[in-house]
């Protein structure tokens, strides 16, 4: 797998292989983002430049298939905390498959519809490492693993072990979730750095998580 743009240097010449004829590489970053936090951005960042994505999308879910008490606030909440979060970087878009289709979020559901919408795209799944854990439980992924490349992250406690083709990618492990910022801002701790700053004064001005 390349790492870097396709540039042969040779010398006194630097020769920019054309690359119009490849086939585009879009990173899928599936999760609930309740909310998105820093090490998501990170996550998408380095997998996005390892790997020379051409985009990495924020793919937020409606209903997640494995649980359904996650699902908190108004997915339009999310999806505004994911714009204000993204903004700066153009790597990154935001892909509102799942939100439009609504009910439960099968990635094999969207990957197939994304496929039949941009059949010329190969389609990188980000997933932390405790989601690679439970891939065998997925909807369809005997099928999926076909359709898609995965990309593991590791999360500390969770092995690298899985049944399915994961390309993993090291990113420095962070142990931040949504789950213990949601708990920070309860108990009134600072969520300073956990979450970008625009995203922290969109949270106070929506109340989000106090109660
Ligand atoms: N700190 C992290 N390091 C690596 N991967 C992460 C991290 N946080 C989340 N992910 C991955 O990002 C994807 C989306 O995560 P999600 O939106 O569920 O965030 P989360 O922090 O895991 O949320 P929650 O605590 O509510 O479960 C999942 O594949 C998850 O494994
Ligand atoms: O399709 C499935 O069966 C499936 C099972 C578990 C998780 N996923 C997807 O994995 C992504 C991360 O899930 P979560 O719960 O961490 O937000 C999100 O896009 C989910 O839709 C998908």
């Amino acid at each position: 797998m390349k790492t870097q743009a396709d540039t042969i240097v040779e010398p006194q010449t630097v020769v920019q292989v054309d690359r119009k004829d490849r086939r585009k590489r879009i990173g899928l970053y599936g999760g609930t983002f309740n909310p998105i936090h820093t090490s998501h951005l990170i996550v998408g960042d380095q997998v996005g430049n390892a790997l020379g994505l051409d985009k990495v999308m924020f793919l937020p879910d409606v209903v997640p298939p494995h649980v359904d008490t996650k699902y908190a606030i108004d997915p339009q909440l999310r999806v505004e905390m994911i714009r204000l979060a993204i903004q700066d970087n153009p790597l990154f878009d935001i892909e509102l498959a799942e939100i439009e289709r609504g009910g439960v979020s099968y990635t094999y559901d969207t990957v197939v519809a994304l496929k039949k919408k941009h059949p010329d795209v190969d389609y990188y799944f980000i997933i932390g490492g405790d989601m690679v854990q439970y891939l065998s439980k997925w909807h369809r992924i005997d099928e999926l693993s076909k359709l898609v490349t995965f990309v593991g992250v590791q999360r500390r406690g969770f092995e690298t072990e899985s049944k399915y083709p994961v390309v993993w990618v090291d990113v420095p492990m962070i142990d931040i979730s949504s789950t213990d910022i949601r708990q920070r801002i309860k108990e009134g701790q600072s969520v300073r750095y956990f979450v970008p700053d625009s995203v922290i004064h969109f949270i106070k001005e929506h109340h989000l998580y106090f109660e």
